[in-house]
């Protein structure tokens, strides 16, 4: 055969790659040309060359042959397999001593990396309509609103120098500049004349910043500190989409709404919804200005009491996504015209719990909107996961998203489980009321309530588990003064802004810091300064001790003995700043592949049903 025809034999080995430049290349020779190479190899050793005898002494030879050949193939392939195998101990030793030259704290954020990389993979959040279609918007909605000529004057270095006044950090392209007085956002008089009223002069860092982006029409992920005025910052911006629209041509009924703002809970919709309403009566006042309407769309109340509103034409809903999900299946209304999405507390909302229904009240969208996430408590995996479904957003950031209040002097103290009520009673003598208890659980919350009801103490309790009626009467006489004591399980931690609290009481740690950090900031609002006082013992978990102690550090209070003793190879770290919390929850003293707030997203997204603690629902 001529050389050409000949075939190249492989060495059949399934440990190499077959593509690979082969050394071991053989010639193929056809078995006819063997035997008759082989017989006359057999008659030149003077052979017999009876038939069956040289037919014998070739198989023979084959076989010798054969097992050479074997024999090669299997020495060729030891010697690969040692090549590979002396590579890779020289990468595992080359990590190895890489590794050890990283700090144990290095090691775990590696780690941390891998697993949020891991988690990444979630669906945008987009209505399910937009992602089958492919509907993507990238740009922003356009509004009239402009900044008065002073500012827009203004250099961008100018604007960076006033943001770094007030602490503000903003990430983002295009950002519009921020405002120092509310006159120069050009809200309407009547508004600001009751915002004086009622001791608001100047805008907050969140508001300075915050409110002119959202009057921009950019969308916004807004992050500062409990109690710093994040809810006039994205409901101004409403108020004045919707009272442009009304001007423009009058809402009849069956119209609206202009947007929508977004509750985890039905109190913290409750608050909001008033808040929204006061500010829309007191444009209306002098009857310059329309009257904007509001509906308030939440479980547990009947909405045939809101017929006048619509009656009229909706401008402003105020709602609990499951309530809102019922109403819109039910075409009490649409989201036709509706262009603005505000979630507040919006990390609980898009975060595991919620993100479905989000979705699904995104899917009634007919048009773009503009989206607003406003939190004090924001991590890095849901920053990163809003980032991606808001267009060309804007991040403003007042502090750290996760840090507590500086104008709360927190006090963590070490009390055994049977002395703790007890203690509670003597606790409450730091000061005058009104005073909120904070414990997890439901039955303690009862307890509680029902030991200072004995001890003569006003109080009243508020839980998941109780009816709309007395979770109303319970907020209700607590916020008017008729009750000094309000003890509560984190579903009135969240947001609710009662009057000059001066004292906050964890009766029991949660185990997520971040919620922590929403109970104390009940008290410290607005400026004032409060009290939070910590109860924690040997039941509470190491690791939410450790979040707890470089919360207090970084707040700069003072950190009991019992909590600096915990050890935490992270320490240099997170002295160093080089750990800024764990990107799941934002504590500073775990990672994620200990994060208590993933265990517990990803049991309940597995039981996949709510409690009535999350207060979405009816
Ligand atoms: N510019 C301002 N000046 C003074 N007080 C203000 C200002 N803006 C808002 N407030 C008041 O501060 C209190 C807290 O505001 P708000 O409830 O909006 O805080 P928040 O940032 O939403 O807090 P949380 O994160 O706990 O929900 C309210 O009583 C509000 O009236």
């Amino acid at each position: 055969m001529e050389p050409s025809k000949r075939r190249r034999i492989r060495t059949p080995s399934p440990v190499y790659n077959l593509d690979e430049e082969d050394d071991a290349y053989v010639p193929y020779i056809p078995v006819q040309q063997r035997r008759q190479e082989k017989l006359a190899k057999l008659s030149s050793l003077g052979v017999n060359s009876d038939k069956s005898n040289t037919r014998k002494v070739q198989e023979e030879l084959d076989e010798r042959e054969d097992a050479q050949r074997e024999e090669e193939v299997r020495r060729e392939k030891a010697r690969k397999e040692r090549t590979l195998l002396l590579e890779a101990q020289e990468v595992h030793l080359k990590k190895a001593a890489e590794d050890s030259k990283k700090t144990a704290g290095e090691k775990a954020q590696e780690i941390d990396a891998e697993i949020l990389e891991a988690i990444k993979s979630r669906r945008k959040l987009a209505s399910d309509m937009e992602l089958a279609q492919g509907i993507q918007y990238t740009e922003p909605l356009k509004t009239s609103w402009r900044p008065p000529r002073y500012v827009r004057e203004r250099s961008p270095e100018q604007d960076q120098k006033l943001r770094e006044k007030y602490h503000i950090v903003v990430e983002g392209d295009d950002i519009p500049p921020p405002i120092e007085h509310f006159q120069d956002m050009k809200i309407p008089d009547p508004i600001l004349e009751y915002l004086r009223s009622n001791r608001i002069v100047s805008p907050t860092p969140i508001q300075l910043q915050g409110i002119p982006v959202a009057f921009s029409g950019r969308d916004i992920i807004g992050i500062a500190f409990t109690g710093s005025g994040k809810t006039l910052a994205f409901c101004l911006p409403l108020i004045m989409m919707s009272l442009e629209e009304e001007t423009k041509l009058p809402f009849v009924r069956g119209e609206g709404p202009v947007g929508i703002i977004l509750c985890p809970s039905r109190e913290l919709a409750n608050q909001t919804y008033d808040n929204v309403v006061t500010w829309c009566s007191a444009l209306a006042k002098d009857g310059k200005y329309p009257q904007l309407n509001s509906l308030l769309c939440i479980g547990g109340i009947s909405m045939n009491e809101q017929s006048h509103v619509f009656n009229k034409g909706i401008h402003i809903v105020v709602a609990t996504p499951g309530r809102l999900i019922d109403m819109l299946e039910k075409k009490r209304f649409t989201f036709n015209n509706c262009k603005y999405l505000c979630m507040d507390e919006a990390d609980r909302m898009i975060d595991l719990g919620f993100e479905d229904d989000v979705r699904n009240i995104m899917s009634f969208f007919k048009n773009q909107r503009q989206t607003l996430l406003f939190s004090a408590t924001m991590p890095k995996k849901i920053q990163d996961f809003a980032r991606e479904s808001l267009i060309k957003p804007v991040l403003v950031n007042v502090g750290r998203a996760g840090a507590a209040n500086l104008d709360v002097l927190q006090v963590v103290e070490y009390v055994k489980q049977e002395a703790k009520m007890v203690y509670l009673l003597e606790c409450l003598q730091k000061t005058p009321p009104p005073v909120i208890i904070f414990s997890e659980n439901k039955n303690e919350v009862d307890d509680i309530q029902e030991y200072l009801l004995l001890k003569g103490v006003e109080a009243v309790a508020i839980h998941g588990s109780k009816s709309q009626e007395e979770r109303r009467y319970a907020i209700t006489s607590f916020k008017s003064g008729a009750k000094d004591v309000m003890v509560a399980s984190g579903v009135a931690s969240k947001g609710l802004d009662f009057n000059d609290i001066q004292h906050v009481i964890i009766y029991s740690m949660p185990k997520e810091i971040e919620d922590y950090v929403h109970q104390i900031g009940r008290t410290g609002r607005s400026g004032k300064t409060g009290i939070a006082t910590t109860f924690v013992n040997m039941n509470t978990p190491e690791q939410t001790l450790l979040d707890l102690k470089y919360l207090l550090m970084e707040a700069g209070q003072k950190v009991p003995p019992f909590l600096s003793t915990i050890e935490d190879p992270r320490a240099a770290q997170i002295r160093s700043g080089s750990i800024t919390g764990c990107p799941v929850c934002g504590g500073l003293g775990h990672g994620i592949s200990n994060c208590p707030k993933l265990e517990d997203a990803q049991r309940r997204q597995m039981a996949s049903h709510r409690t009535a603690d999350d207060g979405g629902g009816y």
